[in-house]
């Protein structure tokens, strides 16, 4: 039997996030190419008598190690009588648009789908955990539509520098979709590019938005700082990730442009959390 199963949890990224439309339920329809950074926290699952969490790592500050923490809603939703001592390395700002206890939740079911042998979760029954929980669960560039539920594989993105900038402030992912003065905007077009290097993709996702931009700004200004903070960088683009504040910057693999742009930021902002790294996928070039 497995005693114990390790899983890393990437940061993920809405490159695009458009809002389509909103269901009767209030839930928002949404149009967005997802993708993954080698920027993540640690996930460690060991058998053990009964199911329990500790949360360390140098961003644990105020994340719950409680029935509240997403990994044991999880575990619970998984197997209510299944047991595990899960612990959990936090390295990701949580409450900051890149899906940290989503994609910790996600870890944890693919690390306890091993510890406990059972096969792993559908993304239709993960969904109660959030809408993010689906995209989250084979982490790998994909379109995502629906609420969250309806994903798309897609093939590896070309390689890219990625640095990822947060204010140090949370952000309610529902007040920001409250604030959103439009909820019908155009959808991403039907057939994605196949895009062949970093400048490439940039070019159009600059064509293309995050709808819930505008209104995160309005209610944090801290975000349009980040935004200015990170164009003077001069990158290939820059945009907030989901409902933010956590915002990415694209350039070129490899680039000597982004290690300058991650001192100059830090510089500046020496209470600013930022990261450099490139994109992460589980499994490898997925025919689209
Ligand atoms: C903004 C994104 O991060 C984009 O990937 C996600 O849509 C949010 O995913 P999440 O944080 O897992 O969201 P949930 O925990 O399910 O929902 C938090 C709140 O966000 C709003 N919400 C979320 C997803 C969605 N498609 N429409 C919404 O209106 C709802 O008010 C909900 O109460
Ligand atoms: N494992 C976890 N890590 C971080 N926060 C968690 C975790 N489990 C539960 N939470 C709670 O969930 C709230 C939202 O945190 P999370 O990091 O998932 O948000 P987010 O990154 O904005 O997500 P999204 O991108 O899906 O909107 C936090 O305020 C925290 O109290």
């Amino acid at each position: 039997m497995t005693a114990k199963v390790t899983a890393f949890a990437p940061a993920k990224i809405n490159l695009t996030l458009h809002v389509t439309g909103q269901r009767t339920d209030c839930y928002h329809l949404l149009d967005s190419l997802v993708a993954f950074a080698d920027i993540g926290d640690e996930i460690e699952a060991r058998a053990a008598p009964q199911l329990s969490l500790t949360v360390s790592g140098p961003m644990s500050e105020g994340v719950p190690s409680d029935s509240r923490n997403l990994m044991l809603k999880a575990a619970k939703l998984f197997d209510p009588s299944g047991t595990a001592a899960l612990s959990l390395t936090k390295h990701l700002p949580a409450a900051s648009g890149i899906g940290g206890g989503s994609s910790d939740a996600a870890a944890t079911l693919r690390a306890l789908a091993e510890l406990w042998d059972l096969p792993l979760s559908q993304t239709e029954d993960v969904l109660p955990l959030g809408a993010d929980l689906p995209v989250c669960l084979y982490p790998a560039p994909q379109r995502m539509s629906g609420i969250g539920e309806k994903l798309e594989r897609l093939p590896a993105l070309p390689p890219c520098d990625i640095l990822l900038v947060n204010p140090g402030i949370e952000v309610a992912t529902s007040s920001i979709f409250k604030a959103l003065t439009s909820r019908d905007n155009a959808p991403m077009p039907d057939v994605l590019p196949n895009w062949h290097s970093a400048k490439d993709l940039a070019n159009w996702l600059h064509t293309q938005r995050n709808d819930l931009e505008p209104p995160a700004c309005g209610l944090a200004p801290e975000i349009s700082e980040v935004l200015t903070a990170l164009e003077a960088t001069n990158p290939l683009i820059a945009r907030m990730s989901g409902s933010g504040a956590t915002c990415f910057a694209l350039f070129p693999a490899n680039s000597a442009k982004t290690d300058t742009a991650l001192d100059a930021i830090q510089q500046a902002h020496p209470n600013w959390w930022v990261k450099s790294g490139a994109f992460f996928s589980l499994v490898e070039n997925i025919p689209g």
